[in-house]
């Protein structure tokens, strides 16, 4: 498809996010030992790396990989699981960390499928969020930006696998 973009959210704006969102994990967790975040291949990677680097003492990180949009922009809601953590979740304080939620339908997956494995508890963090576009219901504990309708690519989030390396979030723009 054509299309360009255009800048939403500058770096500087997702840095100072960064710093907030750090700030209130860690006094969420300040009492927490060996806090466990798992981050969702692709899209949460740049934000994993920035996040993680910004949270206090004793931190360990692990990967899923789930895909539902392909190279579309519609989400199938058949949401796939091709890569588990590696770690074993059982009584773990568990944060899972997400770059977007659009329809629901990939966290909540998720989240049903660690909450089985008996976490000590589990708490999700996504940098944004487009509340009209859901079509599940997952509770959210720890929000970045709350965005409009938007396709938005950059800081890790693509658009057919391009665009991850943009600094900054940006908008889709369809051209004729
Ligand atoms: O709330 P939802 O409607 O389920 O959409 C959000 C998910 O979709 C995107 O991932 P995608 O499946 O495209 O894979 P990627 O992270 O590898 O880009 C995004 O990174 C979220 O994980
Ligand atoms: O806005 C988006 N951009 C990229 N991937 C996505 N997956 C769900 N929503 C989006
Ligand atoms: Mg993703």
């Amino acid at each position: 498809m054509k299309h360009t973009i255009e800048m939403m959210i500058s770096a500087e704006e997702i840095n100072r996010k960064l710093d907030e969102l750090a700030a209130r994990i860690n006094a969420h967790y300040q009492h927490t030992d060996k806090l466990l975040m798992v981050g969702l291949l692709k899209g949460s990677v740049v934000f994993m790396a920035d996040l993680c680097r910004r949270i206090n003492g004793h931190v360990e990180i692990d990967f899923m990989s789930v895909s539902s949009y392909g190279s579309t922009m519609t989400s199938s809601r058949d949401v796939k699981i091709l890569k588990d953590v590696q770690s074993d979740i059982a009584g773990r304080d568990v944060l899972i960390v997400e770059d977007l939620i659009d329809s629901g339908n990939t966290l909540n997956k998720v989240r049903e499928m660690l909450r089985l494995r008996d976490p000590k508890s589990l708490a999700l963090c996504t940098l944004l969020d487009k509340p009209d576009r859901r079509e599940v219901d997952v509770p959210v504990d720890f929000v970045g930006f709350t965005i409009p309708d938007e396709f938005v690519v950059g800081y890790g989030i693509d658009y057919a696998e391009q665009y991850r390396n943009l600094p900054y979030i940006a908008r889709v723009i369809p051209q004729e």
